[in-house]
């Protein structure tokens, strides 16, 4: 040990500078990950579990006029607001995104988000097909769009109907949409299929593109 020290020792005098024991790699800058796809894909239950396995992460809540399921919690899935309060929501400009789905209103309250980034922490959006794409005219390619997919059409619509919280006619408006949706897919940066009983990995490949987005040597930089 004496001896490699007196080693490096040598070395910096031939240098005639120290070794510099700082990190070689800069830190990286707070994320931010939208993560979409068709309505019942599992956007909810995907990220219900990388929040259980990213601790560090920060989820911003949806605002929405939709009500509230049985096992949701205010505040915690989402805010559930009236259409009075939403409205003056969008007036007072507080909304990175906001759209009408399915009857209902859900937007992304902006001070979350800014106040994540100030603080240098990653944050994580969920949004739908729509919401995707509006922000993606705000924060472009600062921002990594994830698109979330079912293993097959047939797929999706067995977990829609087996979530029972849909009407016949607006399953049908849903698988509909889901179809136009499922072409936008080219505006997103990744896909990730979340296949029955296989939510682990998605959430694992999701973990990874979180790691894989921390060691880009240009690193996005997102901001509001
Ligand atoms: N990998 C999976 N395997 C089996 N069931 C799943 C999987 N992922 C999600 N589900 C179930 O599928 C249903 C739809 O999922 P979820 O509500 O998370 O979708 P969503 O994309 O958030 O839908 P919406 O946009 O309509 O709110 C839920 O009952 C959920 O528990």
């Amino acid at each position: 040990m004496e001896l490699q020290e007196l080693r490096l020792k040598e070395i910096e005098q031939a240098l005639g500078s120290p070794l510099a024991t700082g990190p070689q790699a800069p830190p990286p800058k707070p994320l931010v990950l939208v993560i979409s796809g068709p309505s019942g894909v599992g956007k909810d239950a995907v990220i219900n579990r990388l929040k259980e396995v990213r601790d560090e992460i920060h989820f911003v809540v949806t605002a929405t006029t939709r009500p509230r399921r049985p096992r949701e919690v205010d505040g915690k899935d989402y805010f559930f607001v009236t259409r009075e309060q939403f409205e003056a929501m969008i007036r007072n400009n507080e909304l990175l995104e906001y759209a009408i789905v399915y009857g209902d209103f859900k937007g992304i309250p902006k001070r979350q988000v800014r106040d994540c980034l100030v603080k240098g922490f990653d944050v994580v959006l969920r949004v739908d097909v729509q919401g995707a794409a509006t922000i993606r005219t705000i924060l472009g390619s600062n921002a990594v769009f994830i698109f979330l997919v079912a293993e097959s059409e047939a797929a999706l619509v067995k977990r829609l109907v087996a979530r029972k919280t849909e009407t016949k006619d607006k399953l049908l408006l849903r698988i509909a949409t889901a179809r136009e949706e499922l072409k936008r897919m080219n505006e997103f940066d990744y896909v990730v299929v979340n296949a029955e009983g296989q939510l682990e990995k998605a959430v694992s490949l999701i973990s990874h593109i979180i790691d894989a987005e921390k060691a880009r040597v240009h690193q996005r930089e997102a901001s509001l």
